[in-house]
């Protein structure tokens, strides 16, 4: 098993990121337990784990959406952002056109109702021209279909010029031409020194294209090179936990001193298989 060990030193300058023993969750149950580790400026991860093993969860902590339980989450100060949930969590039926979705990658710059710019215009179209969209700016988002839509979506991260950027399960029913676009786009951003976390359940596309792997099942199971990290011992242990959410569940049967941090949470009931 590979861990990254949590450091007492603070945050490295290369961080841009740092997990201290967070515990995320819901009402009084932890989804995400204990978290320690650090991500590195540029760095192209893969979050991985089966069905509800707490990844859309830790994006949301990172992003903000959930304050922690316990622990905390350190991002850069200076951090731009840029997140795109899993598609379920995307209302597509307002009436908009493409270019009004890309042009939301603007919003920080010039506000929800501020003029673009001749240069604003250009960088819309240059950005849909990148994902393959070129010619669609004016047609209305539900006459997309849902690869399509997942590559406007990645045009208002381009537009966002975001250093840290957060991708939930981006590539779940896009054709394979439209998956290899979209991880060439991600392969750019980190040469371009851009950090982008990446939940994906294809182990092949984890290992042909993320260096660096988290994997999760509501534990850290494994954080680091994807070769480490991806072992049959971790992907075994990483299976035998089963989904459960019990009311009744014990409390948080970690070592007292991981929760110095003061918080009480409980635990979902895990099943080894
Ligand atoms: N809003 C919520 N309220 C209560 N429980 C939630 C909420 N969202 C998620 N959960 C629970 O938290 C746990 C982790 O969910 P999460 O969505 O992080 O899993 P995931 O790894 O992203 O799963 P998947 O691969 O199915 O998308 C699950 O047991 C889930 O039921």
């Amino acid at each position: 098993m590979s861990r990254v060990p949590p450091r007492a030193g603070g945050t490295r300058l290369m961080d841009i990121l740092t997990f201290d023993n967070v515990t995320l969750g819901y009402g009084s149950h932890a989804a995400v337990h204990h978290l320690s580790g650090s991500i590195a400026r540029g760095e192209k991860l893969a979050v991985i784990g089966g069905n509800g093993s707490g990844k859309s969860t830790l994006l949301k902590g990172i992003v903000g959406l959930l304050r922690p339980m316990g622990g905390r989450i350190t991002r850069d100060g200076a951090t731009r952002l840029a997140y795109l949930p899993q598609a379920a969590e995307v209302d597509r039926s307002f009436p908009a056109r493409v270019i009004d979705l890309v042009a939301l990658g603007l919003w920080t710059k010039r506000g929800l109702w501020g003029r673009h710019s001749a240069d604003d215009i250009a960088r819309l179209h240059a950005a849909l021209a990148r994902v393959g969209l070129a010619g669609f700016a004016e047609r209305p988002l539900d006459a997309l279909s849902g690869g399509q839509f997942q590559r406007a979506l990645f045009a208002r991260v381009i537009v966002q010029q975001a250093d840290l950027i957060l991708l939930d399960e981006s590539f779940n029913g896009v054709d394979q031409p439209t998956e290899a676009d979209l991880l060439r786009l991600i392969a750019d951003w980190s040469t371009e020194g851009r950090t982008v976390l990446t939940v994906l359940h294809d182990l092949d596309t984890v290992r042909q294209h993320f260096p660096r792997s988290l994997l999760l099942a509501r534990d850290l199971i494994g954080w680091g090179a994807t070769a480490d990290v991806l072992t049959s011992a971790n992907l075994a242990r990483a299976r035998g936990y089963t989904e459960a959410w019990d009311d009744d569940a014990p409390l948080c049967e970690a070592p007292p001193h991981e929760h110095l941090g003061g918080h009480s949470h409980e635990h979902t009931t895990r099943t080894p298989a």
